[in-house]
């Protein structure tokens, strides 16, 4: 009944392959629900640079903007590792998210009942299942100081700074406060407050925002424990809020702990309900082409979009139940294959997904 504009930006590598997934999964869910999705595509990243010269031409941010919400697959490759700095095809990523104003990146990590086996861990460490959020400041920090190089000491030496101002902590912290009400309400904030000033007015911050949320049961930690921990006893965290780089890195391992990269979605959100949608994955060029890509994460991205933007709870869990039920069929992507489970191509899991909406 809804109509839906979304711009894709499919990127590089396997970008167009597993968004390409993801479309068919949305048009499967406009077709049994009655809703109309149309795609705008438009290029960001390697491509674009290839195309047009520039990594995120103005057309792109104009077509994003104009739409409902923004799907994109993964940017970058080895091809333009050589590109200057200020045009690398990450840059396009990190303009898409700044000029979009997307400075909340909320990324679960679950455990599927069905690949409980793909998990690295002992069994015994996530028995009854693991379900983390990782609330990862998006707009600030480290990915968007200042950095360049200067005469040092020792001679040249290059700087990445890390700022953040209190308004940038207290939108985020207070995305992760409310997100956790919503759940086993703890929040952790991981930092590096032994060392960093940028994280002691994080923890300022937070526990000034504490008493705003007396239900909400607040811990920190830092960085380096909070990796280690997530491997020791992940289960014992619900919502993990933390800094742009920090959140970067510890939702790579989580997602690890979920049986692959291939698995974890993303949500990039910021005061309303615009939103754009991405797995957690880059475009893994050493499996690009080759119909090996797991587009789960890419599908389960759609997934969240049609949650948080367009509100449509049941289509949202359709598109989980269809997840669920592949895996529980034994359908597997290489990434995650096992002895006794069938292995299926990108495409071939995509349909797989898209019969069982
Ligand atoms: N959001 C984005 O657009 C991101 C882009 N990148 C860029 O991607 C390029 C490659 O980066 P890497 O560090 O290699 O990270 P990556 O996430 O692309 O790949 C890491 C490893 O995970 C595997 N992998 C990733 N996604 C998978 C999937 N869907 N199914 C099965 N296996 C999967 C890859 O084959 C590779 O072995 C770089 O240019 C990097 O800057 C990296 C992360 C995020
Ligand atoms: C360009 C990077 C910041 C992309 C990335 O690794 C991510 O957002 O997960
Ligand atoms: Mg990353």
């Amino acid at each position: 009944m809804g109509e839906y504009k979304i711009a894709v930006i499919q990127g590089d590598g396997i970008g167009p392959e597993v968004t390409q997934e993801a479309i068919g999964v949305l048009k499967a869910v406009g077709a049994k629900f009655s809703h109309t999705f149309t795609f705008e595509y438009a290029l960001a990243g390697g491509c674009a640079i290839d195309a047009c010269g520039q990594c995120l031409p103005a057309e792109t941010l104009a077509a994003c903007k104009g739409a409902d919400s923004v799907m994109l697959g993964a940017v970058g490759g080895p091809k333009w590792d050589s590109v200057p700095n200020a045009q690398r095809p990450e840059k396009a990523l990190l303009g898409l998210r700044s000029e979009l104003g997307l400075f909340s990146n909320l990324r679960p990590a679950k455990i599927y009942d069905a690949l409980a086996d793909a998990c690295p861990l002992k069994a015994e460490i996530v028995a009854g299942g693991l379900d983390i959020l990782i609330v990862r400041e998006l707009t600030g920090g480290i990915y968007f100081g200042e950095r360049g190089y200067r005469k040092g000491k020792y001679g040249v030496e290059a700087f990445d700074v890390e700022a953040y101002s209190e308004v940038e902590i207290r939108r985020i912290l207070k995305n992760a406060f409310e997100v956790a009400m919503q759940r086993d309400r703890k929040v952790c904030c991981v930092d590096k407050a032994n060392v960093l000033e940028t994280s002691r007015l994080w923890r300022k911050v937070a526990e000034e925002m504490k008493s705003v949320y007396p239900l909400v049961s607040l811990s920190f930690m830092y960085v380096d424990n909070a990796a280690m921990q997530l491997v020791r006893n992940p289960k014992q965290f619900d919502v993990m809020v933390t800094s742009n780089m920090f959140g970067d890195i510890l939702s790579d391992e989580a997602s690890m702990i979920t049986g692959s990269i291939g698995l974890l979605p993303s949500a990039s959100l910021g005061d309303g309900t615009f939103g754009m949608y991405e797995p957690i994955h880059g475009s893994a060029p050493d499996i690009a082409g080759q119909n090996k890509a797991n587009p789960i994460a890419a599908i389960l991205s759609v997934g969240m979009m049609l949650k948080y933007s367009f509100h449509l709870e049941k289509e949202a869990e359709a598109i989980e139940n269809a997840v669920k039920m592949v895996l529980e069929q034994g359908m597997r992507t290489p990434d995650i294959y096992s002895d006794g489970t069938t292995l299926l191509g990108t495409k071939e899991m995509g349909k797989a997904i898209v019969e069982c909406i």
